[in-house]
């Protein structure tokens, strides 16, 4: 008898699909999985108003594939100019959330802010009509250490921004390090934490021992493995402050395998057969649903799905490469087994 699991059907709290010619590879797969995805707005140029993430969705919506349930939920980003009536219009308009990308913190993030003062009326104003606000959590001064960006982040931005704003729900994404856990588990309520597939099955040396490798290279970077460590502990404990948000960030292959390689990996394909390995490997299968179909939900107040998917316990390998709209890409641990599939 084939091993196999059920769960509620999950969504994606943390996912790029970009535009144009790629939303057919990564709106086809997210909807092979997922529910619901919050789209990230690092367009270029950026999603940051109402009327631009009403236009984005569509785009969007035009790639669901027939006979999927597919919601994108949507996001706007901000800048220094984004003032209480941008979010006013925004929650108007049903957009979910803003995104903080502290200017030159990753993939397109050159029109973020520079100043977190500059957003304050705008954060505000999310406080009082109920949006969360979404970080990128990392500083971008030269003198720190890319591996010490997210923790400094705690230190000099984000423990400010949860006492500043004391209702405001807080989604730091992403998170990489003990620090992160930590943080996220001892803050006060409305305050969570996503974790990608990648960052419980990986650390830096998988990135960098016996040669480079770029579709490792993600933002916030790979960590040592103690850190690996602690965002297992983080997504198998059952605390709700800790859901699914893969990151997948979809670059052509030519520009992963360059001599300044971009920041992202491509998970979408396979995350939640990723994510179920990491969970197996921890003993720990019977926590994925509620990190995966639950505590997301419940922390932005929407309702969970009702139907669900199986996984059965069948080994597979991932392909080489994907299409994206005529460029090659790869996806994360190509060429390599999985054991669980999605039926
Ligand atoms: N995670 C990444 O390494 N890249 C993301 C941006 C982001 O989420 O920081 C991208 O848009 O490519
Ligand atoms: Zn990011
Ligand atoms: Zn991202």
């Amino acid at each position: 008898m084939t091993e196999q699991i059920t769960l509620r059907a999950p969504d994606d709290w943390h996912i790029h699909l970009r535009d144009g010619a790629a939303l057919a590879r990564t709106v086809g797969d997210a909807a092979r999985q997922f529910h619901r995805a919050i789209v990230m707005p690092n367009l270029v140029p950026p999603v940051t108003t109402a009327e631009k993430a009403l236009a984005y969705r569509e785009r969007i919506r035009a790639q669901i594939p027939a006979g999927r349930a597919f919601e994108p939920l949507m996001v706007i980003y901000l800048t220094d100019k984004t003032d209480a009536e941008v979010i006013r219009q925004a929650h108007a308009a049903g957009v979910i959330a803003a995104k903080l990308y502290p200017a030159g913190a990753t993939t397109n993030s050159d029109s973020g802010v520079t100043d977190i003062a500059n957003i304050y009326p705008a954060l505000e104003e999310m406080q009082s009509c109920g949006m969360k606000l979404l970080l990128h959590g990392e500083v971008t001064t030269s003198d720190i250490d890319i591996f010490d960006r997210e923790q400094v982040f705690i230190e000099k931005t984000l423990s400010r921004l949860v006492d500043d704003f004391p209702t405001l729900k807080i989604v730091f994404e992403h998170i990489t390090t003990t620090n992160a856990a930590e943080f996220v588990q001892n803050a006060r309520e409305g305050v969570a934490a996503t974790i990608t597939a990648h960052h419980l099955l990986y650390n830096r040396n998988h990135m960098l021992v016996g040669g480079i490798r770029p579709h490792f290279y993600c933002l916030p970077i790979l960590k040592r493995g103690d850190h690996q460590t602690a965002l297992i502990e983080a997504a198998t404990s059952g605390s709700p402050k800790f859901f699914l948000g893969t990151d997948s960030a979809p670059h052509a292959h030519h520009k992963k395998e360059h001599e300044c390689g971009c920041a992202g990996c491509y998970t979408a394909y396979s995350a939640i057969e990723l994510y179920a390995e990491a969970f197996e490997r921890e003993g720990k299968l019977d926590k994925l649903e509620g990190f995966a179909s639950n505590f997301g939900p419940d922390f932005y107040g929407l309702p969970r799905n009702e139907d669900t998917i199986t996984l059965v316990k069948q080994p597979w390998t991932l392909p080489e490469g994907l299409d994206m709209g005529g460029e090659k890409l790869i996806p994360l641990a190509a060429g390599e087994t999985l054991s669980w599939k999605l039926v």
